[in-house]
């Protein structure tokens, strides 16, 4: 049974359709992205999978429950690190944690959570004292403190420099190598492509497609292209004969191809056999933006 499952979700405000009938299922021990531009509706969508908005259409149910009718079940199951949280000001660190995993009948031990999620020297620290990215890590410890099944994150990552996301990348990688479930909300496709087992990709409050992200790159133009130089005058007959090879042209010194398969693998061995190196090699292939791209047929803007 999955763990969660969504059917023609749909939810408006005033007359503005923010979520038109979405549909998905996550199942357990999975990383599973919500990715879209900016007011696509992912936030809305999983607001209404925690039990925090009513929906006004459709059906959800989250480990078997329903997520309003049910929440008191519920809410001791899943965590929940929102887009916008706020803590009073002078509340510490330990403080916060502790104070969170009283409300849980099997809670985490939140002095692992403070080492794990690099809080440990701002233990006795105000809540207001904290910078960005360690307010971030506290929500998210804050998120799992209570041991859940299912983790929900939203935009976890925004505003963190790039060295402090790729740390939480592996962090989120620890959650799911633990059983935990992940629902992870994003608009970068980077973060997308690297976490995500699965993921759907909401626009204008629709999904347009749920696939693994090399899934969905495979479904647009799988054309690949190679740039460089080689070390010696090329014969270009050697490379366009190869089937992998669509067009060979020249800039300069360097050669460009274009082609399909295994593509650089076979212009490489062919160099190799003719004793010719590629200098200043540059491999381009489609990549999840050329995918929503294909998808939407509009660049992904946030
Ligand atoms: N409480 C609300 N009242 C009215 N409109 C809302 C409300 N919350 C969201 N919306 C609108 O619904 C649409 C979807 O918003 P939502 O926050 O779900 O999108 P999102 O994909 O999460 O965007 P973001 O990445 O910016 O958070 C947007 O047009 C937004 O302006």
């Amino acid at each position: 049974m999955p763990v969660i499952e969504v059917n023609q979700l749909h939810k408006e405000y005033g007359d503005h359709v923010a979520v038109d009938d979405v549909s998905f299922s996550v199942e357990k021990g999975e990383i599973f992205g919500i990715l879209g531009p900016n007011g696509a509706g992912k936030t809305t969508t999983v607001e209404c999978v925690e039990g925090l908005r009513k929906p006004d259409g459709g059906t959800i149910r989250v480990l078997g429950f329903d997520p309003v009718k049910d929440r008191r079940k519920l809410v001791t199951r899943i965590g929940v690190q929102l887009q916008e949280s706020h803590l009073p000001e002078r509340i510490k660190v330990w403080e916060a944690l502790d104070l969170y995993s009283a409300f849980y009948p099997n809670p985490a031990n939140w002095e692992e959570l403070i080492d794990e999620w690099g809080l440990a020297e701002k233990r006795d620290t105000y809540f207001s004292k904290l910078s960005g990215g360690q307010k971030q890590r506290l929500f998210i410890a804050l998120a799992l403190v209570g041991n859940p099944e299912v983790a929900f994150l939203d935009e976890l990552t925004t505003g963190l420099d790039p060295q402090a996301r790729r740390d939480t990348w592996e962090l989120i990688e620890n959650i799911r190598s633990k059983g935990v479930t992940v629902v992870l909300v994003t608009h970068f496709m980077e973060e997308a492509e690297r976490l995500c087992d699965r993921l759907a990709i909401i626009d204008r409050g629709k999904v347009v497609a749920i696939d693994s992200p090399a899934g969905l790159v495979s479904r647009v133009d799988a054309t690949q292209r190679m740039r460089f130089k080689p070390s010696i005058p090329l014969d270009d007959k050697m490379l366009t004969d190869l089937p992998e090879v669509v067009s060979l042209t020249h800039n300069g010194p360097h050669v460009l191809i274009t082609g399909t398969g295994n593509l650089v693998q076979a212009v490489a061995s062919v160099l190799a056999r003719n004793q010719i190196l590629a200098e200043e090699l540059r491999v381009d292939q489609s990549s999840l933006d050329d995918a929503f791209v294909a998808l939407t047929g509009r660049k992904f803007q946030n």
